[in-house]
């Protein structure tokens, strides 16, 4: 499995399988044996890296499939509970300290996470109980404590890193993980440049977005054509493109046939002149799913 490398010098295996979207469970306590089942078949087929956070509900999930193989051969991210971008949802913990504490004992039931992030920039005093900087504060001492191996964050605009940069913080983020595919190659403005320059590395939700949710669209032909070029599936050419530019895909699915190909990219490449056209391409359409203004609320 390819990896990047964290500018902390943590390695991370570069395409993850996610335990959220479709997966999404939040407010059921009840145990979903159909997703204990499917991650285990992601973690035979190869999968290392798993995408969970507090939000999803699905880290007995994770916690039960984990135990299939030895911990320090599975890469785990989680992600303290922000709430939505309107205020109305809040973690069920005190802060995000005790909400990765109390999730790795009752949840996880493993003693860290290698990756733990803010799940996104909307964090009030007034709300939360900590402002933006103290919660990156407490991430810091979940590192310190042997909680977290590294930490980042979800869905923040270039202000918000610079807010955290600017606090002087003991740790830098190591991760932004945003919404990204061709028809959404900019969530906000300069954020992919932005991080790339700090070395803080880009992880890419919903990469299949065209596939899923953009159909027709200006990529359709030109991704078909590369397809039987590469004798490649649409989806496994549209995760290379992620990966070419240095940006980690985060992506699932339900089926075993499907869960399998995901893996199967690393025996191509696309050229410059491939990625460039899909990029170029893409900018014609924009489609983006998650953490609109529209949205707000999760459900
Ligand atoms: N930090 C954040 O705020 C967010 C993080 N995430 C993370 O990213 C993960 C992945 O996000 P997601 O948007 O699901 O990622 P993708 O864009 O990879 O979409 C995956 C979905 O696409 C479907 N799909 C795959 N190929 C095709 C195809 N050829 N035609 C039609 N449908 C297809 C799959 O369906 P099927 O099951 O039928 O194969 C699956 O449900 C989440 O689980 C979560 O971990 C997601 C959203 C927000
Ligand atoms: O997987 C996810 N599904 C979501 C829906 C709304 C906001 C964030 C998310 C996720 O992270």
């Amino acid at each position: 499995m390819q990896t990047f490398k964290l500018n902390n010098g943590a390695t991370i295996p570069a395409i993850a399988y996610g335990a959220g979207t479709a997966w999404f469970k939040f407010g059921q306590d009840q145990i979903d044996t159909k997703l204990v089942d499917t991650l285990k078949l992601a973690i035979k087929k190869g999968f290392t890296h798993i995408d969970g956070a507090e939000i999803y509900g699905t880290s007995g999930e994770i916690g039960e499939a984990i135990q299939l193989v030895p911990r320090d051969q599975l890469f785990i991210t989680s992600k303290y509970n922000t709430g939505d971008s309107l205020y109305t949802i809040r973690s069920a913990y005190e802060n995000p300290y005790q909400s990765l504490v109390k999730e790795l004992e009752n949840k996880f039931k493993t003693p860290y996470v290698d990756l733990y992030l803010l799940h996104s920039p909307y964090i009030k005093k007034s709300f939360h109980g900590v402002s933006l900087v103290e919660a990156w504060q407490n991430l810091e001492k979940l590192v310190e404590d042997g909680y977290a191996k590294t930490i980042g964050v979800s869905n923040f605009k270039v202000e918000d890193i610079q807010e955290i940069l600017d606090s002087n913080p003991k740790i830098k983020p190591a991760v932004n993980q945003i919404e990204f595919n061709a028809y959404l190659q900019e969530q906000t403005p300069g954020i992919v440049k932005y991080c790339q320059e700090h070395d803080i590395l880009v992880e890419a939700y919903s990469p299949l977005g065209p596939l899923s949710k953009g159909k027709p669209g200006p990529i359709d032909d030109y991704v078909e054509k590369l397809s039987g070029k590469y004798h490649k599936a649409e989806e496994q050419i549209l995760l290379k493109w992620t990966l070419q530019q240095g940006i980690l895909p985060i992506t699932l699915s339900t089926k075993e046939e499907r869960i399998g190909k995901f893996l199967d990219i690393f025996d191509f490449e696309l050229t410059n002149e491939e990625i460039k056209q899909i990029s170029e391409l893409g900018k014609q359409k924009t489609l983006r799913q998650y953490w609109t203004k529209e949205y707000g609320h999760y459900k």
